[in-house]
C-alpha cells in the first residue's frame, strides 16, 4: 500500500534582487525586480508502507525543498501530494499525527530544560494518555540507550545524545512516516551508528515509512535498498541502490597478490595503478576490458590471489554528483 504519493511536483521560489550600495537600496525600495529559482521541477514518485527510501543529491539539488513540501511547511507551486491520503499542506490534525520531520540543523527540544519536559509538552500537544506516554517513553528512551540523560538540560547533552533526544521527541506519538534529513549531521562515528542501528529497528518494530536525506553514504548503505536521485530539481534516477552503483561505475577494481615485487612501471601495462603495498597491487580496470586484463595478468605475472569488486559505493554517488551532468 503506498503511503506518500507524489505527482508533478515542482516549487519554484521567487527572489527579489538588490543591487549593492545607497543607491541600490532607493532603486529596491521603489521598483523591485525579482530572480525566478526553480528549485523542484516535475519531480514523481510512489513510497510504499515500510519502505526505507534514500532521497540523495548534491547540495541545492532540491532535498530539503521536497522535504519541506511534503511535510506541509511549504506550499508547492506545482503538483499534487498526498501523504496517507492528505494534502500536507492543508496540515490538517490527522495527518499531523500520522507523521513526523527530523532536521539535524534544527532541534525542537527546549534548550535550558531537560529533554524530559518538552517530552511531556509534545505528549500534550499529541493528546498521548499518559499510561501510554510512560509506556512509549521507556521503549524508545530504551532503544536508543538515552534514559539517564533525559533529566539534563538539553544544552548540556552531547551532540549524538541531542540528536537522541530529538527522534524520540519526534516519534512519541507514533509516526506512520517519518522524514529524515540529515540526521546524522556532524556527529561521531558511534552516534551515526547508533542513530543508524535504532532506525532499522524502529522501521522493523513498527512498519514504519521513512525517507532520508544524509551526505554519509553510510547511512544510505546500511538503511536503504531503494534510493531517489535529484539533480537540479529534477528526479533522475528511482530504483536499487546496487543497480545505481551498476549503473554508473565504469570500472571495477582488481586486487591481485604478486608472488613477488614489480615495478609500477611494468604494473602500469595491465592497467591503472590505483594502490601498491609490496606485492599487493589494487588496479583500476575499465568494464569493458576487465575480461581481457585479467586473463593478460594471469598468463603474464605469477599470481598468489586475484579477486575482483566493485568500488565504495560513496566514491560511485560522489562521482556522479561531481559529473555535474547526469545522463542515464
Ligand atoms: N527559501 C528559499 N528562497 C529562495 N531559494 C531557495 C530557498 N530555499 C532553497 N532555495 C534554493 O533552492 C535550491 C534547492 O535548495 P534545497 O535547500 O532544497 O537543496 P538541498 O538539496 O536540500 O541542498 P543541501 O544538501 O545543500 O541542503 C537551491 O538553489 C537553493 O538556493
Amino acid at each position: 500500500m503506498s503511503v506518500i504519493n507524489v505527482k508533478n511536483l515542482s516549487k519554484t521560489y521567487k527572489v527579489s534582487l538588490k543591487k549593492p550600495g545607497f543607491k541600490g537600496t532607493i532603486d529596491h525600495f521603489f521598483k523591485r525586480t525579482y530572480r525566478d529559482i526553480v528549485a523542484v521541477k516535475d519531480v514523481s514518485f510512489t513510497i510504499n508502507s515500510g519502505e526505507i527510501v534514500g532521497f540523495l543529491g548534491a547540495n541545492g539539488a532540491g532535498k530539503t525543498t521536497t522535504l519541506k513540501m511534503l511535510t506541509g511547511l511549504i506550499h508547492p507551486s506545482n503538483g499534487k501530494i498526498k501523504i496517507v491520503d492528505r494534502t500536507p499542506f492543508k496540515r490538517h490534525p490527522t495527518f499531523l499525527k500520522k507523521m513526523s520531520l527530523v532536521m539535524g540543523q534544527k532541534q525542537q527540544l527546549l534548550w535550558d530544560l531537560p529533554a524530559l519536559d518538552s517530552l511531556k509538552i509534545n505528549a500534550a500537544v499529541y493528546e498521548i494518555p499518559d499510561k501510554i506516554f510512560q509506556q512509549r517513553l521507556q521503549e524508545l528512551s530504551e532503544m536508543l540507550s538515552i534514559k539517564e540523560q533525559l533529566n539534563q538540560p538539553v544544552r548540556k547533552l552531547s551532540l549524538g545524545q541531542r540528536m537522541k533526544a530529538e527522534l524520540l521527541a519526534a516519534l512519541l506519538h507514533h509516526p506512520q512516516v517519518l522524514f529524515l534529513d540529515e540526521p546524522t549531521l556532524g556527529l561521531d562515528v558511534n552516534s551515526q551508528a547508533a542513530i543508524r542501528s535504532f532506525l532499522k529497528e524502529y522501521n522493523e518494530r513498527y512498519e514504519a515509512t521513512i525517507l532520508l536525506t544524509s551526505h554519509y553514504m553510510a547511512d544510505i548503505t546500511a538503511l536503504c535498498e531503494r534510493v531517489l536521485l535529484i539533480h537540479e530539481g529534477q528526479l533522475i534516477y528511482d530504483g536499487n541502490l546496487e543497480d545505481l552503483v551498476e549503473k554508473f561505475t565504469p570500472y571495477k577494481e582488481v586486487n591481485v597478490e604478486l608472488s613477488y615485487p614489480l615495478s609500477s612501471e611494468k604494473l602500469a601495462h595491465y592497467g591503472q595503478v590505483e594502490t601498491m603495498k609490496g606485492q599487493e597491487v589494487r588496479f583500476l580496470v575499465k568494464q569493458e576490458d576487465l575480461t581481457d586484463t585479467i586473463a593478460k595478468i594471469l598468463a603474464q605475472l605469477e599470481v598468489n590471489d586475484l579477486s575482483v569488486s566493485d568500488p565504495p559505493i560513496e566514491e560511485v554517488v560522489s562521482q556522479i554528483f561531481s559529473r555535474g551532468n547526469v545522463d542515464l
